[in-house]
């Protein structure tokens, strides 16, 4: 609890104000049978009219203080637990962009959602709540029982017996609590993962009937929720009758002695009164602790899944490193003996990769599916950490970049084209901060979707949908190129980005990109793009097993004859 509470502490000064302000609800509320008992003794029985106004105006006053107590603490609580749900989930989205890819792929991104979201505001609510009503309840405990012993020791005695009781069985509820609202939490992760994949299948859900079928497995995980929350609250609804019945075992007693206590004139109607005003109010507090106890242990079990993200130490991108770029260099890859396999699998994806690309060369990348293309690309950015070997870019191990600078090195376009909502030309300049409507432009023509762009009625302000469902496939995959082209950069990587385009815009792509210096790599399945480039390097499973230009593979792959046969490229 204690990193997440940590966000609390820019706001301390208004939580004090607040809890300030409480104090002077509970003031008021202690106070209150106090005056009540004043009237009675003091007004009521021996008629004494001036003695009722007196008194009347006193607790008039107090209850306009309290009323104003409570308008400004609220304004307060809520100025304090909004802020810290602000900065809180600012902090664990910052903590989610710093993961490296290996600790990312560890929470599923339905599960990230639901403790940006859901987590938050059960801590935020109970935060809310502790600075506004949570101190109050046990305060309002220990006063009243203090303020009866004053009144009447002997009767108020009664009212303590219950308490140790109560305060047993409240913490045994807490600790349960906390365990059911974890599975309670996991369960809407699991809502909210089936929710997010049926929404992103939504053709592939019409296109193969499966509206029933996704409707069930939706219907059950939502079932699955619907049942533990049921649980947690059945448990935790068993803490309001308890304290009810064992409160007023206690208000019994006490009445019980009390009115023997009247009758033989050792007390005063008053002070049974106020005491009888203070149980209830015991009563109350508890009953409100109740419910605040199961927003805690709520918060608890959500704070706790949030600490996960916050405390993660390894697994967080190391930045730093080499700036200088060194001008001989630039646009250099090469591998050495590089071995990787991803964290948590014991399978070589790739084995001993070797081979260099100079200054401004094309590399084309081919092999069957699950050769390993992609892999070997993320690791120049260093989205991993290869397992053996070393990788280098413009000189230098990938290790030893600052990560920016390497990043910004790269023009990176993965295989599945992803554009933001927005419009097109925040989309493509999302790959360079600031840049002007003429880069845009640029970039747009060289990806070959300037003029298509420009047929759109609102050209570069026209609004993509969401994941870009209002343009083709080949338009978002040429947007997604322009976004890496916009940024110059010295490497460019095409994984496999221009599968949607029709042979004639491919060509055109392939001649605009070989004006420019850049060196790239490009995933292809196609002989006719590889052909063109200054080497191939075939991959298969996991290991390279050619590395030429076309006709050298031609005449010293097998494989890669074979593919060239399939595909019709052979002279
Ligand atoms: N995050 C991951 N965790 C574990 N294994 C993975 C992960 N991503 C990919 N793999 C495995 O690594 C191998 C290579 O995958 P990769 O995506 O690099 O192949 P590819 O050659 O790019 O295939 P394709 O042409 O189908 O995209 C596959 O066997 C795949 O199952």
């Amino acid at each position: 609890m204690r990193a997440v509470f940590s966000y609390v502490k820019p706001y301390r000064w208004p939580a004090i104000i607040a809890l300030m302000l409480m104090f002077v609800e509970l003031f008021v509320e202690l106070a209150q049978p106090l005056i009540i008992a004043k009237i009675i003794d003091e007004g009521i029985l021996p008629s004494d009219g001036t003695a009722i106004w007196l008194w009347g105006i006193v607790m008039l006053f107090l209850s306009f203080l309290a009323l104003g107590a409570g308008i400004t603490n609220s304004y307060f609580s809520s100025h304090v637990a909004q802020s810290f749900g602000f900065d809180l989930r600012n902090a664990l989205f910052r903590k989610i962009q710093s993961f490296t890819m290996a600790t990312y792929l560890r929470f599923p991104t339905s599960s990230l959602i639901t403790r940006l979201t859901s987590d938050i505001t059960q801590v935020q609510n109970v935060l809310f709540m502790s600075l506004r009503i949570m101190l109050r309840a046990p305060l309002v405990v220990i006063g009243s029982i203090i303020m009866a012993l004053l009144v009447n020791a002997k009767m108020a005695i009664f009212l303590l017996l219950g308490v140790p009781f109560l305060l047993v069985f409240l913490i045994i509820m807490v600790k349960k609590g906390i365990t059911y609202f974890s599975v309670v939490q996991a369960r809407l992760d699991r809502v909210n993962r089936v929710l997010q994949e049926s929404l992103q299948a939504i053709r592939l859900v019409k296109a193969y009937m499966r509206g029933q079928y996704e409707a069930s497995r939706f219907q059950k995980v939502a079932s699955n929720l619907q049942v533990d929350t049921v649980k947690a609250l059945r448990i935790m609804e068993l803490i309001m009758p308890v304290l009810l019945v064992v409160m007023n075992l206690c208000l019994l007693l006490a009445l019980w002695f009390g009115s023997a206590e009247v009758r033989s004139g050792n007390a005063q109607v008053g002070d049974l009164v106020a005491v009888v005003n203070y149980a209830m109010r015991m009563t109350g507090a508890f009953s409100m602790f109740a419910f605040i106890i199961i927003a805690f242990a709520r918060a608890k079990a959500s704070a706790e899944r949030m600490e996960d993200i916050l405390l993660i130490e390894e697994g967080t991108e190391d930045r730093a490193g080499i700036k200088e770029i060194e001008e001989n260099q630039i646009g250099t890859i090469a591998f050495h003996n590089v071995t990787f396999r991803y964290p948590g699998t014991n399978v070589d994806v790739l084995s001993d990769v070797s081979f260099s690309v100079s200054q401004g060369q094309k590399l084309a990348i081919m092999g069957a599916t699950g050769a390993g293309k992609s892999t070997l690309l993320s690791l120049i950015p260093r989205f991993y950490d290869v397992t053996a070997g070393e990788v280098y870019v413009n000189g230098r191990n990938v290790a030893s970049w600052d990560l920016d600078i390497l990043r910004g090195m790269i023009g990176f376009v993965p295989q599945q084209s992803m554009l933001f909502t927005g419009s097109i030309v925040n989309n493509v300049s999302w790959g360079k901060q600031n840049a002007a409507l003429e880069e845009v432009q640029a970039a747009a023509a060289q990806a070959q979707i300037h003029s298509a762009v420009e047929s759109f009625p609102d050209a570069y302000e026209t609004k993509v949908g969401q994941k870009g469902v209002n343009l083709s496939g080949g338009q978002k995959q040429r947007l997604s190129i322009a976004r890496a082209l916009i940024r110059k950069s010295h490497i460019l990587i095409l994984d496999d980005s221009t599968s949607a385009l029709d042979v004639k815009t491919e060509a055109a792509l392939w001649d605009a990109l070989a004006e420019e210096e850049t060196t790239m790599l490009v995933v292809t399945q196609k002989v006719r793009t590889a052909r063109d480039a200054d080497r191939i390097l075939l991959l298969d499973e996991g290991r390279v097993v050619g590395f030429g230009t076309h006709e050298e593979l031609l005449s010293g792959s097998e494989l890669y004859k074979k593919i060239a046969a399939s595909q019709q490229e052979v002279e």
